[in-house]
């Protein structure tokens, strides 16, 4: 029920978040220090006007507008003091607001400006995001991250990417992804990358189905062997809501019986044109079919967003209780790419208890 669900409440329930970006959730006022130091010129130097620039500047209505503005968060990214500092800050904004789980991610390939090596930037935010997690630990909010590695889908790194992925898997590297402008850079362009990372073993999902459609969704989950898909929004594209009940065509069928989960970001697709505004969103249609759906911040600095702020947002504009709320975070605790056993004490002993007595109520 809307008006028994307020703000606080939503911070204070354990949440779970697979799609973050690392250089899309830094805050304003470190991004001013760190250019200070670094010598980078900002549109803003005032920690608030910074942050509103940055909303106003990803809500462009294009894909490839929003992207334009991590310019200037990359650009502060490229030591590595600067990586582990954004990474533990990372760590700690999560945690505080009630983030239990989350894999968060970037792309390597764009922190070597200066002079680190692929190896010392995924190493730079591992620390960073240890100490982060071990701060909040101690002040009482504990959160597991775990790190993905992206490769740019217009550039050529994927398999050096990948290769990067698979020599940190124990040390916190829990899978791959693929992001950048979607339109004319098909996820096949990396498909030795994938091959590669399906024969280690290894997890990976792919933005795919954000600012493209339906092929670009068909090709990551049947040509890459994508294990989930970033956004994937556009599935609906497949789903026909003409006649009295929804029919799926074969693509979304698959995605539904696979249980592949869709990481949904509500706050940046409306942003991008990708949706029209929260209460169109397709997540209503896509949790009413029950596909495997999960809800995602993707770059909280761009949308000035948050995990609690997007439960909230949802409640407004479909009336979720508590009952969606905990179906959404299990879904995404479901659907990490942590191990099993892993993924399931965290749902049995800090999902599920801290949610029941709100379903009493
Ligand atoms: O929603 C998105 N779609 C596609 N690419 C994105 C999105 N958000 C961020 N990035 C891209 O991923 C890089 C690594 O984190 C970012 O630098 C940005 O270029
Ligand atoms: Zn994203």
């Amino acid at each position: 029920m809307v008006a028994n669900i307020r703000y606080e409440d939503i911070v204070k329930v354990p949440k779970a978040l697979l799609h973050d970006h690392l250089d899309g959730g830094l805050r304003p006022a470190t991004i001013v220090e760190l250019a200070a130091e670094v010598g980078h010129e900002l549109p803003a130097t005032d920690p608030e006007e910074l942050g509103r620039w940055f909303v106003g500047a990803a809500d462009s209505g294009s894909l490839e507008r929003y992207l334009e503005t991590f310019a200037h968060t990359v650009a502060v990214m490229q030591t590595a003091s600067g990586l582990r500092r954004v990474a533990r800050e990372c760590a700690l904004d999560l945690a505080a607001d009630g983030v239990v789980y989350a894999e968060v991610r970037f792309a390597p390939e764009q922190h070597l400006e200066r002079d680190l090596t692929l190896d010392e930037v995924v190493e730079s935010v591992l620390g960073g995001f240890a100490e982060g997690s071990a701060e909040a630990a101690e002040a009482g909010n504990p959160i597991r991250v775990g790190t993905l590695l992206t490769a740019m889908r217009h550039a050529a790194r994927s398999q050096e990417i990948a290769e990067l992925a698979v020599r940190h898997r124990d040390a916190g590297v829990v899978g791959f992804d693929i992001a950048g402008a979607e339109a004319g850079f098909p996820p096949t362009r990396h498909l030795d990358a994938f091959e590669y990372l399906q024969r280690e073993n290894f997890h990976f999902t792919i933005h795919a189905g954000e600012a493209f459609g339906l092929p670009s969704i068909w090709q990551a989950i049947q040509w890459c062997g994508a294990d989930r898909l970033g956004h994937g929004v556009r599935i609906v594209d497949d789903i026909s809501t003409e006649g009295p009940e929804p029919v799926l065509g074969r693509l979304a069928a698959y995605v539904r019986d696979k249980r592949i989960p869709l990481e949904l970001c509500p706050s940046s697709n409306v942003q991008t044109g990708a949706a029209a505004s929260i209460a169109e969103h397709p997540i209503g249609l896509l949790r009413d079919l029950r596909f495997r759906v999960t809800l995602n911040t993707d770059n909280r600095l761009m949308s000035g967003t948050s995990m609690s702020r997007e439960m909230a947002l949802l409640v407004d504009a479909f009336g979720y209780g508590w009952a969606e709320l905990r179906w959404l975070t299990i879904n995404a605790m479901k659907s990490a790419f942590i191990p099993f056993d892993e993924r399931l004490k965290i749902i049995d002993e800090v999902i599920k208890p801290a949610y029941a007595p709100l379903l009493r109520d």
